[in-house]
């Protein structure tokens, strides 16, 4: 079904495409313009399928002068753009809900540099995840990210979506480890602020702006990001719980007792452990209990790391916080455990229709809403789970029905972010607003914080033309 029949959603009065343009592209990046049903049919559609645009064009630069090109055009012709990276978003912010131009940043797939000193990576936004991951690691650094999607999503779609994922807990946020960013603003303006440097406080930080801003702001095009080094020894304890509270005192004693190489805190319920098991054929490695958390440590001396996590596991078993658990320090033990959890998404979309809540709370409530939307559900819903990244706070709150179906939707939202909002929590702790959450951002911020927000925008893009509809609420809301 295309977003603009199911959602109300008017196309804004932008340009067409035309052949000519269509031949202006065509001369700027040869062979890159596709107009092929099968290409598109790709581009216009989120992976799980549940926004569908109708664009008419995909276009693949490889520099930022070709993007710079495209934008100054697009902008004096009054042509929507859709800039579009791995596609993995969950939020409907990568596809076009019209005919917006897509922008792919597929080719854009250098890395321009390595200081293997600082550990500064500078590459360009098409570059995929775990391909940089690979990269680096070979030189003895990580990236400071790790997300499930990282086989397919692009670096500069996860700075422009602010992804959190896995290893936030250790390395925070990429709004302290991008250190530089190079943008193409609307009109076709290069905005050069790739630097790598650790500190500079010359002005306003503008680099900032645009972390975050889900391509309404400019088109990141390459992105400099300071690396960690690659942690000596990893281990991954997969531990039952027997319920919330213990999840809640294991975190408390497991921040004081492995506080310097805690790297990853994430729980899920045991819904979530049935429907990995049954979608996926993946198997419960600890006996059956109500939540699971996996703890991961990096450190630099494996003796070490394996003497505190050994204090703190026979700790938390002895004080009945956990009732069984496991653990590995080979790679792919370890892999098999992060499975389960970084699989969870793949599994719920096998479950049915898919609604996705990723919200922040404070840690006590965290649990509190999965419970509340469950019995509020009832039979109506298939399954209500509840996993993420306890560690900052962060649950993921997903409900799966056998279709789609609006009297569900109504029953989960506004309820949702009325809670939310009551208890202080953020309605999108890492997703980002996109397509389907921008009405709902008075939830979070107030009037006076989207009233400037709406003058940013207006300022950077004055005719709207970048990735429209998403982000900011609709003027009519
Ligand atoms: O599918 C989701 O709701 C969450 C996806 C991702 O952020 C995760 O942490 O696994
Ligand atoms: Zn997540």
């Amino acid at each position: 079904m295309l977003t603009c029949d199911r959602y109300p959603v008017r196309r804004l009065p932008f340009a067409e495409v035309s052949e000519e343009d269509l031949a202006f592209f065509e001369r700027i990046i040869p062979g890159r313009v596709s107009t092929d049903p099968c290409e598109l049919k790709l581009g216009n559609v989120d992976w799980l399928k549940m926004v569908r645009g109708c664009s008419k064009v995909l276009l693949r630069p490889k520099t930022t002068e070709e993007v710079s090109q495209i934008l100054r055009y697009c902008n004096k012709r009054n042509l929507a753009v859709n800039p579009q990276g791995g596609n993995t978003g969950m939020v409907g912010g990568s596809v076009p809900v019209f005919d917006e131009i897509i922008l792919s940043t597929a080719l854009m797939n250098q890395v321009i540099s390595f200081d293997t000193m600082a550990g500064i990576l500078v590459c360009q936004a098409g570059c995929i995840l775990e391909q940089l991951n690979q990269y680096v690691e070979e030189r003895d650094f990580i990236m400071p990210l790790d997300l499930g999607a990282k086989g397919s999503c692009h670096i500069g779609g996860n700075v422009a979506t602010n992804a959190g994922g896995l290893r936030f807990l250790r390395y925070g946020s990429l709004h302290g480890t991008v250190l530089g960013l190079e943008v193409v603003l609307a009109d076709g303006l290069v905005l050069d602020c790739l630097t790598s440097l650790r500190k500079d406080n010359t002005g306003y930080d503008l680099k900032q702006l645009f972390i975050g801003s889900e391509g309404t702001l400019g088109v990141i095009t390459a992105v400099s990001i300071l690396c960690p080094r690659k942690p000596k020894a990893v281990n991954l304890a997969f531990l039952g719980c027997p319920g919330f509270a213990e999840v809640l005192k294991t975190f408390s004693t497991c921040k004081g007792m492995l506080g310097e190489i805690l790297s990853a805190y994430e729980f899920m319920d045991n819904k979530c452990m049935q429907l990995v098991e049954n979608h996926l054929r993946l198997s419960n490695p600890v006996k059956e209990n109500p939540f699971y958390v996996l703890i991961e440590t990096s450190g630099s001396n494996a003796g070490h790391d394996e003497e505190k996590l050994t204090n703190f596991l026979e700790q938390v078993m002895s004080s009945g916080l956990v009732t069984d658990g496991t653990v590995a320090t080979d790679n792919t033990k370890i892999k098999m455990l992060w499975a389960l959890r970084e699989r969870i998404t793949e599994a719920l979309s096998r479950d049915g229709y898919v609604y996705k809540y990723d919200i922040s709370l404070p840690m006590e409530k965290l649990y509190d809403i999965v419970l509340d939307i469950r019995s509020r559900l009832g039979q109506s819903a298939k399954s209500v789970v509840g996993y993420g990244h306890l560690g900052d706070g962060n649950l993921h709150l997903n409900v799966t029905a056998n279709s789609y179906s609006s009297s569900l939707l109504k029953a989960i939202e506004p309820y949702v972010y009325e809670w939310t909002a009551r208890h202080h929590g953020s309605i999108s702790a890492e997703h980002g607003l996109g397509f389907k959450k921008k009405d709902f951002i008075g939830y979070s911020k107030t009037q006076e914080a989207i009233l400037l927000m709406q003058q940013i925008k207006g300022t950077l893009d004055p005719k709207g033309i970048l990735n429209p509809y998403k982000t900011l609420p609709s003027s009519s809301s």
